[in-house]
């Protein structure tokens, strides 16, 4: 049943395809977010990194200088040069001492004067910087020393020291929130104040480094994990609600979408958009000689998958939501377009039945379509017949009334289908000017069967003669209710006895082949009886 088969295989993306629309945004947002924090996160260590470099390298200006004072001194007897070792010290901030050495041995220190103990030129790395873990003066405090030998001399010259906690402070204050580490040769210092053998280990997010161009070290700083998440809850947790919100109005938008279009609305919409509702036709027989006088029109659904489908598996959804009015202007279209060429086919006064319900009599708008009916064909070639049917009640509203008696000036007959069904057709009778009734195939079931049903029909057929209206029985299938429908001078027959329900192209060439029926203009014959 086209509206509600279902179609497993279409299942897995509409129910993915939501949850796919929902996440997009917070991943689009998530996305540019973390570019964001990451760029500024990089920036920022950039940054940090290359003011403790700048800070270090003028800790390191201050001790090169004290160093090349006193490079001429070395080699002099200590006692005359320990004093000015001294001054050294007092005139430079960062200086904690000052030291000679020659024949790679440090002979006077500004401490202790005297003194003797060897210097390795290898345990600095150009030569010119030792990062060590404290001296025997204090032992286990970090110590960044300079040394620098004379141009001729490369065991006599001048070795300067500055106490970490110099390093330390600057880590502090410029890397307050950065892991920064001060690298130099085979050992570096981080914000613990300890020195430590081999490479700094790389920060987890935005590591970055300043190499210094003037002294042998390198300065590595960066953040530890999770700071870029903490930072992007911290700086955009209206964005992040708000992508949330986006996303969960996105997904939700998109399953109503999917569920609207998969919808039976939403599959008569698209019926109708695509042209599939086509006018089936069934033969009206008057009586006496049994021509076809006329055809009740019934819709049918040429389904691209479910091929053609029978009107009671969607009329009674299409009547519920109102579509089937949208429906009915196009079959009444399509069954003018059909008939209106080959109008020289029908005898005058062929009767056209079409099924209309209540919702199409709310507005004069039913008044416009059987208008733009009549006009396709010649004048008084075609009756239009409505069959109003019981199953969503008519109101006799003023504009109700209005349209029906507009109807009947337009030359508009109208029919009570089914009658005798429900609980309105005597009332429709009283209300609305009637001037067929169609008795329902059910009644025409009944003859030959027990009394009492077969006397409901002939009153039914009693009260039209009576009123004046003209009868129609429907449903005749068998030639014993052909010929007691005769007997009891009912105007019209239909039913599988006569013909059953047939497309326009089979209508047309049965109406030819009728004896007496009116010559077709050449070429204008039906595309079946052409091929
Ligand atoms: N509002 C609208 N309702 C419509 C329209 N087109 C059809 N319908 C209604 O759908 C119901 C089913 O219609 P359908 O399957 O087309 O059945 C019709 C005939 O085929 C069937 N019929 C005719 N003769 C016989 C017969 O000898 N035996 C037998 N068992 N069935 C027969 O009866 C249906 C005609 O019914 P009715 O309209 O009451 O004359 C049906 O309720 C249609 O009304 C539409 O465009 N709009």
């Amino acid at each position: 049943m086209p509206l509600t088969a279902k179609r497993p295989t279409r299942w897995s993306w509409r129910a993915l395809l939501p949850w796919g629309v929902g996440v997009l945004p917070l991943l689009c947002g998530l996305a540019v977010m973390r570019w964001q924090t990451e760029q500024e996160l990089q920036a920022s260590s950039l940054a940090t990194a290359r003011e403790v470099g700048v800070h270090v390298e003028a800790i390191l200006d201050s001790l090169s200088s004290a160093a090349h004072h006193l490079l001429p001194k070395a080699g002099l007897p200590c006692d005359e040069v320990q004093l000015a070792l001294r001054i050294e010290v007092t005139r430079n901030a960062f200086v904690r001492s000052t030291n000679l050495f020659d024949h790679d041995r440090l002979y006077c220190t500004s401490l202790f004067g005297d003194f003797d103990e060897p210097v390795n030129a290898s345990d600095y790395t150009n030569g010119q910087l030792w990062l060590m873990n404290g001296n025997s003066v204090t032992p286990g405090q970090a110590l960044l020393v300079y040394r620098v030998n004379q141009e001729s001399r490369g065991d006599r010259g001048a070795i300067t020291t500055v106490d970490g906690r110099h390093l330390l402070t600057a880590l502090h204050l410029i890397g307050a929130d950065n892991l920064v580490k001060v690298h130099v040769g085979n050992h570096w210092m981080g914000s613990d104040g300890q020195v430590h053998d081999g490479k700094p280990p790389l920060a987890a997010t935005a590591a970055t480094q300043y190499a210094s161009t003037r002294y042998p070290f390198d300065v590595h700083a960066g953040y530890e994990e999770g700071r870029q998440a903490a930072l992007m809850r911290s700086r955009y947790p209206a964005l992040l609600s708000l992508l949330l919100m986006l996303g969960l109005a996105a997904g939700a938008a998109c399953r109503w979408q999917i569920r609207r279009a998969s919808s039976s609305r939403g599959e008569l919409d698209r019926a109708l958009d695509a042209d599939e509702f086509v006018p089936y036709f069934q033969p009206v027989v008057r009586k006496g000689d049994y021509r076809w006088a006329g055809v009740e029109v019934l819709m049918r659904w040429q389904h691209p998958r479910e091929g053609l489908v029978r009107p009671d598996l969607f009329i009674p959804y299409a009547e519920h939501s109102g579509q089937i009015v949208a429906m009915t202007r196009a079959l009444m279209l399509h069954t003018a377009q059909a008939l209106a060429p080959h109008a020289a086919l029908l005898e005058d006064g062929f009767h056209v039945g079409i099924n209309i319900t209540a919702d199409h009599c709310r507005d004069l708008g039913l008044l416009d379509d059987c208008q733009t009916f009549l006009q396709h064909f010649p004048p008084g070639r075609v009756v239009l017949t409505l069959e109003l049917t019981e199953r969503k009640l008519i109101e006799p509203t003023p504009v109700t009334l209005e349209l029906f008696e507009k109807l009947h000036a337009m030359g508009v007959m109208i029919a009570l289908d089914d009658f005798g069904t429900g609980q309105s057709s005597l009332n429709y009778l009283r209300q609305f000017q009637v001037d067929y009734l169609k008795i329902d195939q059910s009644f025409v079931a009944m003859i030959g069967g027990d009394a009492l049903s077969q006397h409901i029909l002939d009153t039914i057929i009693e009260l039209s003669a009576k009123l004046g209206l003209g009868i129609v029985a429907e449903g005749v299938e068998t030639e014993v209710q052909r010929d007691y429908l005769a007997r009891h001078e009912v105007d019209f027959q239909q039913g599988y006895l006569f013909a059953r329900p047939m497309p326009a192209d089979e209508l047309l060439l049965a109406l030819a082949a009728q004896p007496g029926s009116p010559q077709l203009p050449p070429g204008n014959g039906p595309e079946i009886m052409r091929g």
